[in-house]
């Protein structure tokens, strides 16, 4: 099952078309090398291969306060190209801003960093969905995931937003399926706010993302 990037603008359209001109704000989060860069680039379609990076470069944007609003790109791009911006608050987390047309997908780098964890609610507010990613192979930082993940669904700003989880890194032996994973992080027994799904994913082949984008579209749509 490959991925299929007309499908993928198909969804991203009829989102677009279905917010008009109101922002849908999209934050994918997860441990570092989870996979959100492959699973965004794949989302928001080859364009961004050229121009997606991990670190700051020439158009970036430098913030030097925790709580300003995250950037948005270049003006001399169309507003129909998606673009790339970094947002690197002095505060030492990363959070960068994937736009096409009016969605915007925020990513996030997450571990380790509890004593910043108070500046994150800046990013918060108005935000329509989540998308978590998980190293589906990388058992010993499951449960770091995990709280951080439960940490997150705790804020306020955050209460009701879809919540999509994508089991990354389907493809390597010994990585848990997405129902092992579902059953650790306890959301069937504990999540009554919002509407979430666990999915598997494989980010390098595309495979999952389709549908998961499919459903977290639909998710928000019926919000
Ligand atoms: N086998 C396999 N490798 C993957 C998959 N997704 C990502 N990777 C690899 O995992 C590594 C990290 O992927 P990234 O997409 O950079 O992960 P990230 O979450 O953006 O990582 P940070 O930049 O550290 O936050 C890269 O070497 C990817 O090629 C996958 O589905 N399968």
């Amino acid at each position: 099952m490959g991925l299929s990037i007309s499908t993928l603008f198909s969804s991203l359209t009829s989102l677009v078309r279905w917010s008009k001109d109101q922002d849908v704000r999209i934050l994918m989060l997860g441990l570092d090398s989870a996979g959100k860069a492959g699973a965004t680039l794949s989302v928001a379609g080859r364009l961004l291969i050229i121009s997606f990076h991990r670190r700051p470069f020439s158009t970036g944007y430098k913030s030097e306060k925790s709580c300003l609003p995250y950037p948005v790109g270049p003006a001399s791009l169309s507003q129909y190209s998606p673009i790339v911006t970094n947002a690197f608050p002095a505060i030492g987390f990363n959070v960068e801003t994937v736009q096409y047309k009016n969605i915007k997908f925020q990513v996030w780098d997450l571990g380790g960093q509890s004593s910043i964890r108070p500046y994150w609610r800046c990013y918060f507010p108005n935000t329509s969905a989540i998308i978590y990613v998980i190293d589906s192979s990388d058992h010993s930082r499951l449960t770091t995931s995990r709280t951080e993940l439960l940490t997150m669904l705790s804020e306020e700003e955050l209460k009701g937003a879809p919540l999509l989880v994508f089991c990354n890194k389907q493809d390597v032996e010994g990585a848990l399926k997405p129902e092992e994973i579902s059953e650790q992080l306890g959301l069937a027994g504990g999540e009554k706010t919002r509407p979430w799904s666990v999915r598997g994913s494989c980010a390098t082949k595309g495979e999952g993302l389709e549908e998961g984008l499919d459903w977290l579209v639909n998710a928000i749509q019926q919000k």
